[in-house]
């Protein structure tokens, strides 16, 4: 806005209708006490001007950066990053309606449901030999699409598109076994400080969790989907698809974004999805019902190792830990 125009309509008028003119002094004198003035009001409106846009940029940049530490414009929010290491990071869920219809067992069923992550409880030494066992099972079978699994207790391995008994192969092939003893004991070593942990954070007497099928290693990769066994991305409810589960694990044998990318674990809340992003050694449990309905994303890049570990309140559900077969 022009001082000078409002200047300009101010003055008032002569007996002609025309602006008086006043004297050079008087002109002089009120020339000066109006250029100071408006110099004053020109200040003052810069000034607030520049104060509002500040404060305006302040507030834009404080939004973004909230915006950026909690998620991205999808909505996805990050439980826990794969560069970070917790001890045990908790959050707790209100459980979903779904229990009343399920069988109720008491000391065991969850009454406060939630999901948690844990870091140290598996040491990198042991991922690494987890790891190996998987590689080993799987080079003898292996999907023809992107989803492998092998199942340590029945021996249920993937091959081409279907899914073959390692343990009747090995058998049959007079081979000699795949895995040994300290394999297994490793695995049940695991597989029982895991169980511990979800007992203690789920308020359980560890024995009344009893390991169910399906535990098994997967192996996923880009390859398109052959079977509908590939398709490990699908949105569930892990009580729903597998009917025994009460609480699931995972155990990661790899690293998200080093490995392999996509790949993430994704929890679909109504507020905001929220990713759990793999890292070697890393275990991430919950309660199986609707309250952790959940998906795996497609991996874009490389080779994503995980265990699968899932637990029953009901005695009628539980498999026995795997031994060498001979
Ligand atoms: O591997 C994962 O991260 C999750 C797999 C999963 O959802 C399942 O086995 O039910
Ligand atoms: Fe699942």
């Amino acid at each position: 806005m022009s001082t000078r125009n409002r200047k300009g309509k101010r003055g008032p008028p002569d007996k002609n209708g025309a602006p008086e003119k006043p004297g050079p002094e008087a002109l002089k004198g009120a020339q000066s006490q109006g250029t100071d003035h408006d110099m004053q009001r020109v200040q003052a409106v810069t000034t607030k001007r520049i104060l509002l846009r500040v404060t305006f940029i302040v507030l834009t940049l404080g939004i973004v950066a909230l915006l950026s530490s909690q998620g991205d414009q999808s909505g996805l929010t990050t439980f826990v990053k794969q560069d970070e290491t917790v001890q045990k990071r908790i959050l707790n869920v209100a459980c979903s309606k779904d229990y009343k219809k399920y069988q109720h067992f008491e000391g065991c069923t969850p009454r406060r449901c939630g999901r948690g992550v844990m870091d140290g409880l598996v040491g990198q030494d042991e991922a690494g030999q987890l790891l190996r066992i998987a590689k080993r099972g799987l080079a003898l079978g292996g999907s023809n699409g992107g989803a492998s699994i092998l199942d340590l207790h029945s021996g249920a391995l993937s091959k081409g598109d279907t899914f073959i008994n390692l343990y009747e192969m090995v058998k049959a092939n007079k081979h000699k076994t795949v895995f040994s003893e300290d394999d297994f004991s490793l695995y049940r070593k695991v597989k029982n400080r895991i169980r511990a942990a979800i007992a203690e954070e789920f308020g359980i007497q560890p024995d009344r969790l009893h390991l169910t099928h399906p535990t098994f290693f997967s192996r996923m990769t880009t390859r398109p989907a052959k079977t509908v066994h590939d398709e490990y991305w699908h949105l569930h409810i892990d009580k729903e698809t597998y009917g025994s589960f009460d609480y699931t694990s995972l155990l990661y044998l790899s690293d998200y974004g080093h490995d392999f990318t996509g790949g993430r674990f994704v929890f679909v809340d109504k507020e905001a999805n929220s990713t759990v992003e793999p890292r070697t050694g890393r275990v991430s449990f919950f309660t199986s019902g609707s309250e952790n309905l959940h998906f795996v994303e497609k991996v874009a890049s490389g080779t994503r190792f995980a265990i699968t570990v899932s637990f029953s309140c009901d005695t009628k559900h539980a498999i026995a830990d795997p031994h060498v077969k001979l």
